[in-house]
């Protein structure tokens, strides 16, 4: 798909790693994920029950780990059809397979080096910092024996994450009746994280409404172009608020929008879950359940667009990210596909960059994981 990564040489890398959050897949695993999700994170039992109702509506099963093993077979798919020979590994931080278990594993695989995909296309402490943190935790555990590791560089503006966006959102359009085509808002959604911890993300900070910004607009170009209609009106707003009440997180909440924009005259709405990868439960419960539930309640018509998930695009794309990073580390310039005008996003996070709100401030970043001093 995008032949920016010259060749095919993956070295030094002599795996990939899948790191996600996990999921529960039956019902006596719920209360156990929720406390490993929220351990030590100030979330509110109120919360906590009502997350744990949202997972047991669905029988106690996460879509989340089917997703991420129709991801690893279709980077396996890829990587068989046009190299590198990697093998692909997948751990998680919040359930089987927990990611220490994973390294082991690849530890006694003889792995020594590996590429690590982090199923977050954006910079935040949740998608970003927090799993430098597990990295670095699992590599501590294994001691001498841990491979070596590099997370890939966020995914937000890459083609293959946001071309599939792309057609999803044109599908989900068509889906309307026709006559509310032209004035169907594209609702973008992603995770509201606490106002502080937005402030605080990427190397400068605010990379997190940033990138989201970007990532929108990117898609709202495409379905512009996509269906030849001059006026393509768009927002981005965020959904699954957790935590305690007093302390800000982003708005609006995609709920009280649908609500500002039903009394603003818009009848028609797709809501596009930017923010995240694939259709897991903050997809299928928070937009499909409860912003369907407040679109009913208006009469308004909304519609849902797929995520990226597993499509061959993206895969495409995870093969040209490790081929990529693999040359810099080899000392070479390669190309580095972005679509818009934010560029390729940074490799190694620089120390201080998407630290944990409740920790001690300095963060844990990239570099350490090769065990040198940020
Ligand atoms: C930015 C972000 C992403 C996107 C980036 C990424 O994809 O990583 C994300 C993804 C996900 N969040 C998920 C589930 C949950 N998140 C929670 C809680 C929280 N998420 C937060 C942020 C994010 N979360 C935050 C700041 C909290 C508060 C607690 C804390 O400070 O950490 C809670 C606790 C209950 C509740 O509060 O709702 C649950 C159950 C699932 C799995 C879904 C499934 O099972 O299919 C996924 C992919
Ligand atoms: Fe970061």
């Amino acid at each position: 798909m995008h032949d920016a990564a010259p060749g095919n040489d993956a070295g030094p890398f002599d795996a990939l790693l899948l790191l996600s959050f996990g999921g529960p897949e039956g019902p006596d695993e719920v209360v156990p994920f929720l406390e490993n999700v929220t351990r030590g994170r100030g979330v509110p039992p109120e919360r906590l029950a009502e997350a744990g109702a949202h997972y047991a509506q669905f029988g106690g099963v996460s879509p989340i780990n089917a997703q991420n093993r129709e991801l690893i077979a279709a980077i396996e798919k890829e990587f068989a059809a046009r190299g590198p020979a990697l093998p692909v590994y997948w751990g998680n931080r919040n359930w089987r397979p927990y990611l220490t278990d994973t390294l082991r594993r690849m530890a006694d695989d003889g792995v020594r080096h590996a590429a690590v995909l982090v199923t977050s296309a954006y910079a935040s402490y949740s998608g970003c910092g927090q799993y430098h943190e597990n990295l670095l935790a699992a590599q501590a555990e294994l001691g001498d024996a841990a491979p070596r590791l590099d997370k890939l560089r966020h995914f937000f503006n890459h083609p293959g994450f946001v071309e599939p966006l792309v057609d999803h959102v044109v599908a989900a359009r068509a889906s309307l009746p026709e006559a509310l085509r032209p004035g169907a808002r594209l609702v973008m959604t992603t995770h509201s994280i606490p106002t502080a911890t937005a402030e605080t993300s990427g190397p400068d900070g605010n990379a997190y409404v940033r990138q989201h910004q970007e990532t929108a607009r990117l898609v709202a170009a495409g379905v512009k172009k996509a269906v030849k209609f001059p006026h393509v009106p768009w927002d981005l707003v965020f959904q699954s608020r957790s935590g305690p009440p007093q302390v800000p997180w982003l708005e609006p909440d995609v709920n009280d929008h649908l609500e500002r924009l039903h009394a603003d005259g818009v009848r028609a709405a797709v809501l596009v879950p930017i923010g995240f990868l694939s259709d897991h439960m903050e997809v299928v419960y928070d937009l499909d359940v409860e912003a369907a539930a407040t679109a009913e309640r208006l009469g308004m018509q909304v519609v849902r667009a797929a995520t990226t998930g597993s499509d061959p695009r993206f895969a495409a794309a995870v093969r040209d990210l490790v081929l990529e990073r693999a040359a810099v580390l080899r000392g070479d310039h390669p190309e580095r596909c972005a679509l818009g005008t934010m560029g390729p996003s940074h490799d190694v996070c620089p120390l201080g960059c998407c630290p944990d709100p409740r920790g001690r401030g300095e963060g844990l970043r990239g570099a350490a994981l090769h065990g040198t001093p940020a």
